[in-house]
């Protein structure tokens, strides 16, 4: 990219330019909102685009959103609020009704708010500060939890955020780590509202980052960089076997095959799944799986984990007749060829 008249203008405002220009994350003329907590990652992100604005074309608008969580949070808001005078931009602030007891209510509360202040405002993007850092960091913790690949996609570039909108949320820092994010805001001479709470080891989250990346970085220098991209590749991947998991389900649960000769009278008072094994016999065992575990997660009152979706896969090659123990829930599995009954009390949906 040829050299702006900028003199501002670093290898980080290129980065972020070729990203959106390959990725198509926000189109030109588009009006987004900036998510902006007034941390590091938020900051350079409001500085960047706004640097790239003139380029996009965009119409760019600051959020917050106040938790009440900590002492210094009116304080936090009042900083972020000077920002968006600093830079001219409109700024919307949310203030939380009440103090949520946990990190996932205040998240939903977080989104919920963002959301509602992006439609008002006639936004279509609500931009956030999420770095290569967060993603392999979501992508450690989700692997240690043993969440399955599809937790290893750990934050995507993009999700719609309502079911009834075409609202968007970006993470358009993906490929930038936390501490170019901290020299950009250095070099820049942009001041960070710290939050206390990052530094508080009580939460998993704060551990990984300050006592198990700095051990990581000992074996990988770019282990951050490693792991985000790591995550990067699975999400394409878990992508595509979602796909083929979709198509697959509706021919597996579909009833093509004459039932009438099976004798399900023993369990009247149940519902009952029917899994065609003749189907499932034919595919790789990585798409077994997908499809027997979105199947469990319809009828168990539990997320259903490895062993659950291991016993009944292990009855695609068994004998007619066989049948599992109760999975939590009480739900049973047996084997009349060519099906897989799964009887099962109530419907989770
Ligand atoms: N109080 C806030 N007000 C507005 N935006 C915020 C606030 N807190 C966080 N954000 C946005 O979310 C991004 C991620 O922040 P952070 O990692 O602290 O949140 P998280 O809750 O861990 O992430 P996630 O939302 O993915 O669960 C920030 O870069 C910023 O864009």
């Amino acid at each position: 990219m040829n050299q702006s008249p900028n003199k501002n203008w670093t290898p980080l405002h290129d980065q972020l330019h070729k990203t959106l220009r390959q990725r198509k994350l926000l189109p030109e003329n588009q009006r987004i909102l900036i998510a902006v907590s007034g941390g590091q990652d938020s900051i350079s992100l409001t500085k960047l685009l706004l640097d790239l604005q003139s380029k996009w074309g965009w119409y760019l608008a600051i959020a917050h959103c106040d938790h009440r969580w900590r002492s210094d949070s009116e304080a936090n808001a009042n900083y972020v609020k000077n920002l968006a005078t600093n830079w001219q931009l409109p700024f919307f602030l949310a203030v939380a009704d009440r103090v949520y007891q946990s990190e996932a209510e205040a998240r939903k509360w977080r989104y919920q708010t963002l959301s509602k202040i992006a439609l008002e405002s006639n936004c279509q993007y609500i931009v956030t500060g999420h770095t290569a850092s967060d993603r392999a960091e979501t992508l450690l913790y989700n692997l240690i939890r043993g969440s399955g690949t599809d937790g290893l996609q750990a934050l995507t570039w993009q999700r719609p955020l309502t079911e009834n909108s075409s609202l968007l949320l970006i993470r358009p820092l993906l490929e930038i780590t936390r501490s170019q994010t901290g020299d950009f805001c250095q070099k820049q001479k942009i001041g960070i509202w710290e939050d206390s709470t990052n530094q508080d080891l009580r939460y998993a989250r704060n551990r990984i980052r300050l006592e198990l990346f700095p051990m990581l970085r000992q074996f990988n220098p770019q282990a951050e960089l490693a792991l985000a991209q790591t995550a990067e590749i699975l999400s394409a991947e878990v992508d595509y076997l979602e796909n083929e998991t979709e198509k697959l389900l509706e021919k597996v649960t579909r009833m093509d095959i004459d039932i009438d000769n099976l004798n399900i009278s023993e369990l009247e008072s149940q519902q009952v799944q029917y899994i065609n094994r003749l189907v499932l016999r034919e595919v790789p065992l990585a798409l077994q799986r997908r499809v027997i575990r979105r199947i469990l997660q319809k009828v168990l009152p539990i997320h259903p984990n490895f062993s659950h979706i291991e016993k009944l896969t292990n009855l695609i090659d068994a004998p007619n007749r066989s049948q599992t123990d109760p999975f939590p829930g009480g739900a049973i599995a047996k084997v009349r060829h060519p099906w897989i009954l799964l009887f099962y009390i109530g419907n989770r949906e």
